[in-house]
């Protein structure tokens, strides 16, 4: 069996959402390839200790806001520069820092826009994590059954303008033009601010609407047999079966519900953060945290493995 290595990973994130990437210096394991600075945790160490020593080591700064995220288990083969071996990555979002940043071991550094890398090859281990990261941490759902359509317009374009960069259009209450009318508009919108919309209905509806993505309630989910070609996919998810089909369409999202009790479903058995960060360990496509969200808690859901949170009342 190859030796267990526990490494502690810093993603230092500016306020535009570009994050660092560095290449691995000649000499090493994988060298050329790219990875977030880090390094292994010394015994003794706490990986948030080791995380502040690596960026000291590596880049000549200290972290003053970090941020636990999801923990990543993975078995490198052995290849021409390195034996095989299995990494354990504790992944930290890094947001403020003192120092100015420097390349102190001969590596290369890349700030990349989430959506855009322009860097490769990268880790392997990593991909599930860039595609994580190329979704925004927060996810606005769609209420103009409640708010009708101009207080609606209105608070997106306010969203929009404070950043908003994903949303579904939820509107299972109006008939197919009334549903086209507003798409129209909010697809206009959201075009100009390069937020990305999916529409919850069929992959079919979504296309022809001129959608970017749909996103499929648990029904269609597991009636689904692969991933709808050209949409951006999310899908609603209750339990571990559902999200394992997500997973296995290869979907790029879900949202899990509901996390915490919800103005619409007061009854509703919810999960609790406990049970929320169970089913999502081990789980490889972003998911969201939805049902009685609202922006205090996404520390909460980024420390229980979420990409964020989705809302749909409390961010208009
Ligand atoms: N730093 C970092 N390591 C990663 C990432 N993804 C990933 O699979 N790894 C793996 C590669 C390595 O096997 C291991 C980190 O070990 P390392 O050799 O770079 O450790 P280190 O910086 O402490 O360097 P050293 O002990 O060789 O001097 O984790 C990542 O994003 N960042
Ligand atoms: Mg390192």
């Amino acid at each position: 069996m190859s030796k267990l290595v526990q490494v502690a990973v810093a993603i230092l994130i500016r306020p535009n959402g570009e994050y660092l990437l560095a290449s691995r210096p000649q000499g090493k394991g994988w060298a050329g390839w790219w990875e977030f600075p880090g390094g292994k945790i010394e015994s003794g160490e706490s990986p948030a200790h080791a995380l502040i020593r690596e960026a000291q080591e590596e880049l000549g700064i200290t972290p003053t806001q970090i941020q636990p995220w999801i923990k990543r288990r993975y078995d490198y083969p052995a290849t021409h520069d390195a034996e095989a071996k299995t990494v354990l990555l504790h992944f930290f979002f890094v947001s403020a820092w003192q120092g100015e940043l420097q390349a102190r071991e001969g590596q290369q550094l890349a700030w990349q826009h989430p959506r855009q890398l322009n860097v490769s090859p990268v880790l392997p281990a990593n991909a599930p994590i860039m595609q994580a990261l190329s979704l925004p941490p927060v996810y606005a759902i769609s209420n103009v059954q409640e708010m009708g359509e101009t207080a609606f317009l209105q608070a997106l374009r306010q969203q929009l303008d404070l950043g908003l960069q994903l949303i579904q259009i939820r509107e299972p209450n109006l008939g197919q033009d009334a549903l086209a009318q507003l798409s129209e508009k909010v697809l206009a919108l959201c075009t100009a601010y390069d937020c990305r919309c999916l529409l919850n209905g069929s992959p079919e509806l979504a296309t022809q609407l001129g959608y970017q993505g749909v996103h499929l309630n648990s029904q269609r989910l597991m009636a689904m047999l692969t991933k709808p070609e050209n949409l951006l996919t999310g899908a609603s998810c209750h339990d571990l079966e559902q999200l394992q089909k997500a997973q296995h369409l290869q979907l790029d999202c879900a949202l899990l519900s509901p996390v915490l009790p919800t103005a619409s479903h007061p009854g509703a058995n919810n999960l609790g953060w406990e049970k929320f960060a169970d089913l999502l360990s081990g789980l490889e496509i972003p998911v969201y945290g939805l049902g009685g969200m609202r922006p205090e808690h996404l520390p909460q859901a980024l420390a229980s493995g979420a990409r964020g949170i989705a809302m749909q009342r409390a961010c208009w």
